[in-house]
Parts: C-alpha cells; sequence; structure tokens
C-alpha cells in the first residue's frame, strides 16, 4: 500500500503555471488555485495527466518574464505573435479567440468607426490596440484623441467618470466590467487573436502537446470539458474558425448580449468584483505572509492551529491543511506545549500582548531552537477575542553567537572552568548578599590552588601535556565541589574555589572547609595518565574565610594566595588558612615596596663588602654586597628588600646603581698598589641579567668608571642559568669577551646539570654557604662540598667556598682541595 503510493507520487508532475488577475480568462481561486476559463481548462488536463498545478501569483509581464527565466513552466492567455514566438514555444491548437471592442459612456453615439470623430478614446498606452487605431484615424481621416491609460480598470473609470467618451477592451474583459461601469459596448470589433498556453523556448514540449491532445478532442464534442468550462464562465461559447471578415458585423450581436445580461448580471458581477478584490488581497496577503522569514500563524480559542504560513510549514514538515486543527502538543514536547499554553491563554483569556524570548524543543526532542514570538488577541466586530495571531523570529543563532561571546568573555578555553572575571564577579555577588543579610551570616571560603613544580612538568614532558594534566584537574576539582561551588582558573597552574553556604560559626566554618581542602589535596594527588606517562603531581592550598565584613574580593584573592604560598613555604602538598600574620607580612611588604620606590631617589642604597682571600689568607678581592640605609628603619639587609625588589622590578635600576658603584670602587682600589689588583664579585638577579642590553650595560659602567675589565667578577645564580640556556651562553661568551669574569654561586643548591656547566664560561664555583656550615657534622654534606671541588677541578675552575666561619672549616676545605674562601672568619661585609 504504501509502496504503491510512493509510485504514485513519483509518477506526479508538477507543474507551474503563471497566473495574473484577468478574469474570465485566468484568476486565482479562493482554493488557491488556478481558475478562469484557462485556468480551469488546464486542471482538467491535470487529472487525465496526473499533474500538480502550481500557481505562481504574476503581473502580466512579470509572468512572462518568469516564463522565459525557467522559473515557471507555463503561461496561459499569450497570444501568437511572431516576435513572442522567438521567445517562446506555443501548442497549435487555440486555446480561446479574442477580439477588441470599443466600449461606451450611455448617451454617447458611437456605432461605426467613423462617430469616433471628435472622441475621446482611452486606450492601453503601448498596446497594440493603440498603434492600431491610430492607423485607422490616419487611413479614415478621423480627427479623434487617443487617451492612453495604464490598465483597463482606468480606461473605464475615465469613461464613466466623462474624462473619455470610449475605451478599449478585449472582450472578455470588456463582457465582464461594462456594467460595473456603466458602460454600453459598441459594434466597433477589431483585431481578432487566438490564445495559447506559452512555455519558454525548448522547455515542457510535453505540456504542448498534452495540451493540443485535449484540446483537439474536446473541442469537437460540445459535452466536453471545454464547452463546460466556457459556459460555466461565459454562458456563451467562443466562436472557432470566424473568417476575418466577419468580425465587423459582430457589433450588433455585442450589443444584444449585453442588453440581454441586465441588471441582474450587473448585481451578480458586483459581488464577483468584490469576490474577486478579495481573493486577490488574500493572494497577495498570503504571497508576502509566505515570503518573510517570521513564523506566522493564527491559533483559535481552543489553541488550535487555523493558520500556517510557509515557514512555520516547513518547521513542522506538514502542509497548511495537515496543520490546521492541530495543537502544540503535536509538535512540541510536554514541557515546551505547557509554556507556550500559558503564554496563548494570556492572550486569549485577557486579551494580552504577550512579548518573549521561548525555547522550544520539538516533540521528539530532536531540535531545539529560540523564538523572539510576539502574540496578539485577534477579535471580531463585537470585541470579542475569537483568535491569537503569533509572530516569531528564530533568534537561535544570534543566541548561539552571543552565548559564544560570553564564553570567550567569562570562561577559560582550556578547562572549560569560570575564568577570573566570573570568579571576582561571582565572589562580589555573594559578598553582596552576605552584606544584605541575605545568607543569614553564613560563612563562605576561597580556596587558592596552585600545582606544585608545574614548569618542571612543563619542561621535561613539553606544554601539551602541562594542558592535559590542567584538564583532568579541571575535572577532579568539579567531582570535589558541589554544583552550587565556584570553581574557575585563575590563570597558568592556579585554580579557585568558593565555597558559599558554609556554617555561621567560624570554627565550623573552617573545619568544613578543611574537609574539601583536604579531598581536593588527596584527589589531585592521584596519578595522572599522561600520554604513555603514569603521572604524580600534588598541589598547595591556600584558604581565606569570608562573612561579608569589610573585605573585596580582590583583597580576599590576595589572603588565599598568600596562605597558598605559606602552603609552599611549609613543603608544599599542604592546606594552609590564612591568619592575621600573614595579613601583616602583606602589609609591611606593602610598605616596603612604597619605601624602595623612594630609596634610589634618595640614594639611600650603600655596598658593604666581604674580602675573599686564598689558602694563605692573602685577600684577592671582595664580594659587594647592598644593604640600605632607611632613614627609619636603620640600615636593612638585602634578604628583605631583594625579593620586593625583584618582583617589583625595581632591581633592574638598583642593579644598575650596584654595577655602576662596584666599578667606580674598583678605579678608586687600583690608586693604591696594596689593593690595586683586587677583583670585586657583584651579585647579578635573574631579571637583571635576561635583560636584552644587560652586556651593553656592564660594558658602559666600565667604560664611564675607567675600571680595569678583568676584575670585575658577576656572580651567576644556577638557577638563573637554566632558561633559554643557549642565549645565555651567548651573552656569557660576550662578557667574557670583554675580560669579565663569572662566578657561580650557591653551587649545589639548584640543578647542578653538569652538561650545562661544561658550555659556560665559567672562572669559578661558589659552594654554598649551607653545605660548608654542616660539613663538619654531615658526611652528606662533606661528600657534597668534596664533589664540587673535584667537579670544579676536572673542568678547570676555580672553587670558592662561602660561609667559611671557623678555622676546622677552612682546614677541612684545603683538605678536600679548596684554594679560596669567604667568610666571616676573614671579615663581615663591611662599609669601607
Ligand atoms: N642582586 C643582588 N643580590 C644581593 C646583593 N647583595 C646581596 N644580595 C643577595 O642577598 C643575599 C644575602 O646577602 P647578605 O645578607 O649580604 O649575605 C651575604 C653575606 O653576608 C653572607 N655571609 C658571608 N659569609 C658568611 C658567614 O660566614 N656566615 C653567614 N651566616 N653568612 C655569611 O652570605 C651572603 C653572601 O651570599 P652570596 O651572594 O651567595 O655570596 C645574597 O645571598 C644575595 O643573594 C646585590 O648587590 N645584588
Amino acid at each position: 500500500m504504501l509502496a504503491g503510493a510512493a509510485l504514485a507520487q513519483n509518477t506526479e508532475r508538477e507543474v507551474r503555471v503563471g497566473v495574473y488577475q484577468n478574469e474570465p480568462k485566468i484568476l486565482l481561486g479562493p482554493n488557491g488555485q488556478a481558475s478562469g476559463i484557462l485556468g480551469d481548462l488546464l486542471q482538467q488536463m491535470a487529472i487525465q495527466e496526473d499533474w500538480v498545478i502550481k500557481p505562481v501569483v504574476c503581473e502580466w509581464q512579470a509572468c512572462l518574464d518568469a516564463l522565459a527565466a525557467g522559473d515557471i513552466d507555463l503561461m496561459p492567455d499569450v497570444a501568437y505573435t511572431e516576435q513572442r514566438a522567438q521567445t517562446y514555444n506555443f501548442h497549435k491548437v487555440a486555446a480561446l479567440l479574442s477580439w477588441s471592442q470599443i466600449y461606451k459612456r450611455s448617451g454617447v453615439q458611437i456605432n461605426t468607426a467613423l462617430d469616433l470623430q471628435s472622441k475621446r478614446v482611452a486606450v492601453l498606452s503601448g498596446s497594440i490596440q493603440q498603434t492600431y487605431l491610430e492607423n485607422q484615424f490616419l487611413a479614415f481621416g478621423i480627427h479623434g484623441t487617443l487617451v492612453p491609460v495604464s490598465n483597463l480598470q482606468e480606461a473605464f473609470a475615465q469613461v464613466a467618470a466623462g474624462t473619455a467618451d470610449a475605451a478599449v477592451a478585449n472582450r472578455f474583459y470588456g463582457d465582464r466590467q461594462a456594467a460595473k461601469y456603466q458602460l454600453d459596448p459598441t459594434p466597433i470589433l477589431f483585431q481578432p487573436s487566438q490564445l495559447f498556453y506559452a512555455t519558454a523556448k525548448g522547455r515542457n514540449a510535453d505540456l504542448l502537446e498534452a495540451i493540443d491532445r485535449h484540446l483537439g478532442v474536446w473541442q469537437s464534442q460540445t459535452d466536453s470539458p471545454y464547452f463546460k468550462v466556457l459556459k460555466q464562465w461565459m454562458d456563451v461559447p467562443p466562436r472557432f474558425s470566424v473568417p476575418a471578415y466577419v468580425w465587423w458585423s459582430l457589433g450588433g450581436l455585442g450589443v444584444l448580449l449585453l442588453v440581454a445580461v441586465g441588471v441582474g448580471l450587473h448585481l451578480r458581477r458586483e459581488v464577483a468584483d468584490q469576490a474577486w478584490h478579495l481573493q486577490s488581497t488574500e493572494a497577495r496577503l498570503a504571497t508576502i505572509l509566505n515570503s518573510v522569514e517570521a513564523y506566522i500563524y493564527i491559533k483559535d480559542t481552543e489553541l488550535r492551529y487555523q493558520y500556517a504560513n510557509r515557514r512555520v510549514c516547513d518547521l513542522f514538515g506538514m502542509e497548511p491543511e495537515q496543520i490546521v486543527g492541530k495543537t502544540d502538543a503535536d509538535f512540541f514536547d510536554a514541557a515546551t506545549h505547557a509554556h507556550l499554553r500559558i503564554n496563548d491563554l494570556r492572550v486569549i483569556e485577557h486579551g494580552e500582548r504577550v512579548e518573549e524570548e521561548e525555547t522550544n524543543l520539538s516533540a521528539d526532542g530532536s531540535q531545539e531552537n529560540t523564538y523572539l514570538s510576539v502574540k496578539l488577541p485577534l477579535y471580531d466586530r463585537n470585541g470579542v477575542i475569537y483568535a491569537l495571531c503569533g509572530i516569531s523570529t528564530d533568534i537561535t543563532k544570534h543566541k548561539q553567537a552571543e552565548e559564544a561571546i560570553h564564553r570567550l568573555a567569562y570562561y577559560d578555553p582550556l578547562t572549560q572552568l569560570p575564568n577570573r572575571r566570573l570568579l571576582m564577579e561571582r565572589v562580589q555577588q555573594a559578598l553582596t548578599a552576605q552584606r544584605r543579610g541575605s545568607e543569614q551570616g553564613e560563612h563562605g571560603a576561597l580556596l587558592f590552588i596552585d600545582v606544585d613544580n608545574f614548569k618542571d612538568l612543563n619542561d621535561t614532558l613539553g606544554h601539551p601535556m602541562g594542558d592535559a594534566l590542567l584538564r583532568q584537574m579541571a575535572a577532579r576539582l568539579g567531582a570535589c565541589t558541589r554544583a552550587e561551588d565556584t570553581l574557575a582558573r585563575q590563570g597558568g597552574d592556579e585554580f579557585v574555589v568558593m565555597l558559599q553556604g558554609l556554617s555561621a560559626d567560624v570554627d565550623t566554618a573552617a573545619q568544613q572547609t578543611g574537609l574539601v581542602a583536604q579531598k581536593i589535596l588527596a584527589q589531585l594527588g592521584e596519578p595522572y595518565a599522561l600520554g604513555d606517562h603514569s603521572y604524580r603531581t600534588s598541589v598547595s592550598i591556600g584558604v581565606t574565610l569570608f562573612s561579608g565584613t569589610g573585605m573585596d574580593q580582590d583583597e580576599l584573592l590576595k589572603q588565599a594566595d598568600l596562605a597558598m604560598y605559606q602552603a609552599k613555604k611549609d613543603g608544599r602538598n599542604l592546606v594552609r588558612f590564612f591568619n592575621p600574620a600573614m595579613q601583616a607580612q602583606i602589609s609591611a611588604r606593602t610598605a616596603l615596596e612604597a619605601d624602595l620606590h623612594q630609596a634610589l631617589v634618595r640614594n639611600e642604597f650603600v655596598l658593604h663588602y666581604q674580602p675573599q682571600v686564598d689558602s694563605a689568607g692573602q685577600t684577592l678581592g671582595m664580594e659587594a654586597l647592598v644593604r640600605w640605609q632607611h632613614p627609619l628603619r636603620g640600615l636593612v639587609a638585602p634578604m628583605q628588600f631583594i625579593p620586593v625588589a625583584e618582583t617589583s622590578g625595581l632591581i633592574l635600576p638598583l642593579g644598575r646603581w650596584i654595577l655602576d658603584a662596584a666599578c667606580r670602587q674598583l678605579v678608586a682600589w687600583s690608586q693604591t698598589p696594596a689593593t690595586a689588583h683586587w677583583h670585586l664579585s657583584v651579585n647579578v638577579s635573574a631579571r637583571q641579567f635576561h635583560q636584552p642590553d644587560f652586556v651593553a650595560q656592564v660594558e658602559q659602567a666600565l667604560q664611564q668608571s675607567g675600571a680595569r675589565t678583568g676584575l670585575l667578577k658577576l656572580e651567576l645564580t644556577e638557577s638563573q642559568l637554566v632558561d633559554d640556556v643557549e642565549n645565555v651562553i651567548l651573552k656569557m661568551q660576550a662578557l667574557k669577551a670583554m675580560g669579565v669574569c663569572m662566578s657561580l654561586d650557591d653551587f649545589g643548591t639548584g640543578y647542578s646539570s653538569l652538561s650545562i656547566l661544561k658550555r659556560l664560561p665559567l672562572d669559578q664555583l661558589k659552594i654554598d654557604q649551607s653545605f660548608v656550615r654542616e660539613m663538619l657534622t654531615s658526611p652528606k654534606d662533606t661528600g657534597i662540598v668534596r664533589a664540587i671541588i673535584n667537579v670544579g677541578q676536572s673542568v678547570g675552575l676555580q672553587v670558592i667556598a662561602e660561609g667559611v666561619e671557623t678555622e676546622d672549616q677552612r682546614a677541612a676545605l684545603i683538605a678536600l682541595g679548596c684554594t679560596h674562601f669567604q667568610g666571616y672568619l676573614f671579615g663581615k661585609p663591611q662599609a669601607l
């Protein structure tokens, strides 16, 4: 059965037919189908040929253009001319015969062409009738006036209004419209023409062939569909094969016919006219409604669809007649239907105009779209609501774009977690809610989570593995927290969790937070599968509690950050709560930073010098160690301000000052023979060394001071040499080429990569004081010191031990082969 239906559908032929308004020949019927004589004939043929006639409503010239362009397949009511035959194909058996006729206002005498003398005749501008009459006027010496008009309605209206005496129209139009304008037909008939269906040249020959076949048979049988259609539309069948010479004698018959039709016909035509106007308006409206992008529909008071435009039909995959009578329950899922129903009832029951964004899910759940919908009540003439009209615009793509922009602004693309911006907004909202008292004294908590030694992973396994780790961590953090908690990626290897709704009692809140933090510590400490590797790591967590008083979101985050640093300091893989002592540290650090800015301007820095000696105790040189002579704090040690100078960037101008001051000191020593050979070691910070123009800065310091290049020794630490090794080596080689010496400070505390060491143009290794301090009591430290000395010797580097405080330490170092020494045993750092 189904297969049969499908087969039947496949044999149907869709024929797009141009329909313009020219009653009774062709028009759009009330059912939206091609109608009129030529339309109905086509419908009859369609039944027999299995055609599906699709009317395409258009104006006459537009129809012809569409036909030529292939946008429609068939055009009725086309008179054959040689010129048209170049663009179109015609069938052979004429479908209708027509002619032009002159119609006049009552009381005007026109019986022959000669009566047109001194008359004003309205005629379609540019028509063949106009050309014909002009020629006739000339030929017969008639002095009449042709009044050009743009359509036949206007022609008849001008006659009725008295601005013309007569009008020319085809007989089909004239017969139906003359009465309406109270015009009479004259006996003047001319230009008979044969009317055909036409196709574009070279196309749809089968249609023309079929039309000829049907017309040929039908026109020979008086009871055929052809004559039934004519009878229905005309009451009088047209004549065929009428010789041209009889046309002029038909006038009398026309007059008689018109008189016979009488007043009854006039009334009937009035009604028909109105119906046509309605149909025409409806057709135009349908064209507009079906062309717009919006979904337009009408539902009755039972919320059953009464009208659906083409977009709605496409959405539901049904034809209008299938949609009519159905409700939203037939098209959408239960929740969508319920929601739509509520809004529809507001319109139907309360006359509200409802404007809303709707997200509708199809009944099978396969399609979800968002619409901006406006629904209005429709009232009948008694002011009673009889339906609602809805207009919906699909804003799904717009919403998706909006969503994408929002995600970019507020979410981290790597982990899909909220980013810092969204986190800060959420913290602010939580604080505001607490201040308003809506959270009833509850506590919240911020947990600042930093991955331990994340840089090592990036350096060893590469950044893609680092990214994979962060993604897996984000997923695990999600599993450790509740949906109402905020989980964010702060940036890099830092995550932040905000807990809300904790106890109003601070101890209980701390306990609750501690449990979550420990859970996170445990979960994130489990092994990760990174490619082929099983990777283990840990995190350090800083926690701060808040209850809406005093703090803003930035301060809170700083507190959690500080507590996290404390966890790192205490050994990593730990949870630390923020406490007031940490706050004091922050304040002290902030104040110190502010003072540091002033210190350079006020020239408050000084250099102290500590001797470096050989095994005989002879001073070979000094190390310059900076101090801050603060007017209130007194002499400030470098360990207190160098780290702050590093993070604030002040180390750069400070480092430059130290270099200049050290070079000036070398020049001062050069004046005295006892000190002229002394070298001076200067500490260089990582940030300072990595400046692109660092080599130039050293060169400038030496040149400006006039110091001997070979006496300046730069102390670099291991950690500042591991990043961007190639560039470091190039820089060191440039310095070396200038004659500057280089010492590797704190050796043994960092990476101590021998392969890198081998490539660095060093002069000296400095054994860190922590090994020297313990070497007499710890065999391990002795072993390290021995190893450093051996390494130095094997690569031809001088080895200096720092932090030498006792004779025993010096003796032990000499026994191990150390040749140079620095420490309180030989002198503390002091001003000169
Ligand atoms: N970038 C720069 N950093 C500098 C500069 N000056 C110092 N620093 C950095 O500060 C660190 C600490 O310096 P300081 O407090 O001056 O301590 C030095 C010595 O006083 C100390 N030392 C020397 N001998 C002994 C000793 O026998 N016992 C003992 N307890 N301490 C001793 O060691 C520090 C020398 O360190 P080093 O640079 O490794 O030789 C300092 O480590 C620098 O990092 C500067 O101008 N610029």
